[in-house]
């Protein structure tokens, strides 16, 4: 299973310190790969150092100075994590072209497109029986650091698998009408998804995640579903499609 873990999940100390134990359980069933974010950290960088920012539909535009930002807060989150969950190995996108990518749009900045994924590193690791933790800035075609919003990594990294994906964020799913918890779909099909971003129901930070659980289903995961990372127990209850939204080709 892929677990996407997203930075506004993971604000609480104490709630990532469980969240990484419910990893290292959940793989004693299940062979787990961790793909996380961080945009709360970033945001408090950038912040520190002064350096605006901008999102454009879930996007941050990201200047080359605030990409050295962004690199240098998501490498410290992986660290953290990785040690966190134990028995696991914290990359970054750029270690042995792990993740590529070639520039989105140059509007955006250092924003990458993922190009590819190197599931050979990826195997190699789980049959070691270590769990790798990936944070999403992919190497690009000069070799230079991109930006990839960590949803749309996870995505490519659980097509590129075949294997199912859990996106752990700060809300129960997606909600028809946000932000009332009630209105969480417990299903949503590609073209509710794209009703849903063409009406606004869908947006910011929820447009990248729903848009990547289908690029993943696309490349053969068998599910994608999003789910809260905030209680405990969620990613067992997600599986048995007791908990978030699935979303479903
Ligand atoms: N329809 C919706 N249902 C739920 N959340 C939504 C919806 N539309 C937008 N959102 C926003 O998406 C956010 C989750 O995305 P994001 O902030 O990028 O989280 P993460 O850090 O987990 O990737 C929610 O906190 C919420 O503000
Ligand atoms: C291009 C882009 O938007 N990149 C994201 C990467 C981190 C991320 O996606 O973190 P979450 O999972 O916490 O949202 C950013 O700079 O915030």
């Amino acid at each position: 299973m892929i677990v996407k873990y997203g930075g506004n999940a993971m604000k609480n100390l104490e709630l990532r310190r469980a969240v990484a134990r419910e990893i290292a359980e959940l793989r004693g069933a299940v062979p787990v790969v961790v793909v996380h974010g961080g945009g709360p950290v970033i945001e408090r960088e950038l912040q520190a150092r002064q350096i605006p920012s901008e999102f454009r539909q879930g996007l941050r535009v990201t200047s080359p100075q605030a990409m050295d930002v962004v690199e240098m807060a998501l490498c410290q989150l992986n660290k953290q994590l990785s040690q966190e969950i134990g028995q696991a190995v914290g990359l970054m996108g750029r270690d042995s072209h792990l993740l590529t990518a070639d520039l989105l749009d140059p509007e955006l900045g250092r924003v990458g497109r993922m190009t590819s994924v190197n599931a050979e590193l990826i195997r190699t690791l789980l049959g070691a029986g270590l769990t790798p933790v990936i944070g999403s800035v992919a190497v690009g075609p000069d070799g230079e650091a991109l930006n990839v919003n960590a949803d749309t990594a996870a995505g490519a990294v659980a097509g590129a698998l075949g294997q199912g994906i859990m996106f752990l964020t700060d809300v129960d799913g997606v909600y028809r009408d946000y932000p009332d918890p009630a209105s969480r779909a417990a299903t949503l099909s590609r073209a509710e998804v794209q009703e849903g971003i063409a009406d606004g129901w869908i947006a910011g930070g929820m447009i990248p995640k729903v848009q990547a659980a289908l690029d993943a289903l696309d490349r053969g995961a068998p599910y994608a579903t999003i789910a809260s990372g905030m209680h405990s127990g969620v990613l067992a209850q997600a599986a048995a499609g007791q908990a978030g939204t699935r979303i479903t080709p």
